[in-house]
């Protein structure tokens, strides 16, 4: 693993919120994260948290979760935080799944609601 925990976050839109509350408990610890982020995701983190460095790829629906899976294939990304919405039909979600898929198959933590966000960000911040 790099020395700087390369993080991605993502949200779908009715967990936005969620992630950036979430986040706010994090900020020392994200502040030594490289973070890469769907394009909404990562520009509302920026909005937020102007000291944090976030790279924003393109939204979701628009390529950002393939982008992020590539960057998973190339072995670029430590983890992935990812609140997803599962009340809402999405008409990405075969990028969605593929994403999951790659992280899985990579074996790259991936946190899907914030319960195990906040276990990924403490298994790392006690290293
Ligand atoms: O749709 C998303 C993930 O599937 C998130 O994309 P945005 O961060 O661009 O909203």
């Amino acid at each position: 693993m790099a020395d700087r925990l390369r993080l991605a976050l993502i949200a779908h839109d009715a967990k936005k919120d969620d992630l950036v509350q979430f986040c706010a408990a994090y900020l020392p610890l994200l502040e030594r994260c490289d973070i890469v982020a769907t394009g909404t995701t990562g520009h509302r983190i920026s909005d937020a948290y102007p000291k944090l460095k976030v790279r924003a790829l393109r939204s979701g629906p628009l390529g950002g979760d393939q982008q992020i899976g590539a960057l998973i294939a190339e072995g670029a990304i430590d983890a992935v935080i990812f609140l997803v919405d599962p009340l809402t039909p999405m008409p990405h979600d075969v990028d969605v799944k593929a994403l999951m898929r790659l992280a899985v198959h990579y074996d790259i933590p991936i946190a899907l609601n914030v319960a195990t966000a906040r276990m990924v960000l403490q298994a790392h911040e006690a290293h």
